[in-house]
């Protein structure tokens, strides 16, 4: 589904991204951890196509397609979804407005009619009990003085009202309490299928205990450096990142 190729990417002169090179098949969860600064909501707004960031090497292919010939409007209409680390608030925007126009932009893509009204609402609602979500909040502005962890369960709900191929959800389980987290993880799981994948950034092993992931990668420097199982969570999170810094630096010499 998607294959990153020796990715390199700047901001303003500064190279983030340093030769990263990763494969994403559908089907898959790849969780993808590192310490703080090393690149990983960088690769998030390189791969949705955040036009603050410099690609100057590698491929990036999305389903045959070269996504970073693509606009960040069609990179979602080919199925990318970004969950953000900070959503952001929309004054004035209904969340009912919001996602009638994104599911209704993802459709005229795909030559499909706009959803009738039925429709849309039955949508809605399904998709609301999927995360549990309040519908309060769903008859607000889009995250306007929603808390951080209604913020990140709105997210969740955007995602699964899109029904995406490839999500990438960057440090979800920031600011959740326990139930949040477990609600938030329990709509990833429901959308899971063999036909779509995740990327899951996280700082914290507790949320794959939750997703289990079909792959551990730790990003550093700018680089993929290791991968493994669900097991090189729990490593790090009992050895830091030390060791790997070790190891990339004698792999260096
Ligand atoms: N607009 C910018 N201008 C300058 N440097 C930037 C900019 N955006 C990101 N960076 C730098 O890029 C590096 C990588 O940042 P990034 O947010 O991708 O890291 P991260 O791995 O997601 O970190 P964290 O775990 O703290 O969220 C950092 O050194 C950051 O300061």
């Amino acid at each position: 589904m998607l294959e990153i190729k020796n990715l390199h990417a700047n901001i303003n002169g500064k190279e983030i991204i340093k030769g990263l090179s990763l494969t994403v098949n559908a089907g898959e969860i790849h969780a993808i951890m590192g310490p703080n600064g090393a690149g990983k909501s960088t690769l998030s707004s390189v791969l949705t196509g955040n036009p603050a960031f410099t690609v100057t090497e590698g491929q990036v292919t999305f389903n045959g397609k070269n996504l970073l010939e693509l606009s960040p409007e069609d990179r979602s209409r080919e199925g990318i979804f970004l969950s953000f680390q900070y959503p952001v608030e929309i004054p004035g925007v209904s969340m009912v407005n919001f996602m009638r126009t994104a599911v209704n932009e993802h459709r005229k893509y795909k030559n499909l009619d706009p959803i009738s009204a039925t429709d849309f609402l039955r949508l809605m609602r399904e998709k609301k009990e999927l995360v549990e979500m309040d519908n309060k909040l769903a008859n607000r502005s889009v995250n306007e003085g929603f808390s951080g962890g209604e913020k990140k369960r709105n997210e969740i709900f955007q995602m699964a009202m899109l029904n995406p191929l490839l999500s990438i959800l960057d440090e979800t389980d920031s600011g959740l309490d326990i139930d949040a987290l477990r609600i938030v993880a329990n709509g990833v799981n429901k959308l899971k299928s063999p036909d779509n994948a995740s990327i899951v950034i996280t700082h914290y092993q507790r949320l794959l205990d939750y997703i289990i992931p079909d792959f551990v990668h730790v990003l550093y420097d700018g680089r993929i450096v290791k991968s493994g199982g669900k097991e090189l969570a729990y490593e790090l999170e009992e050895r830091g990142y030390d060791w790997i810094k070790k190891e990339v630096e004698e792999a260096a010499i």
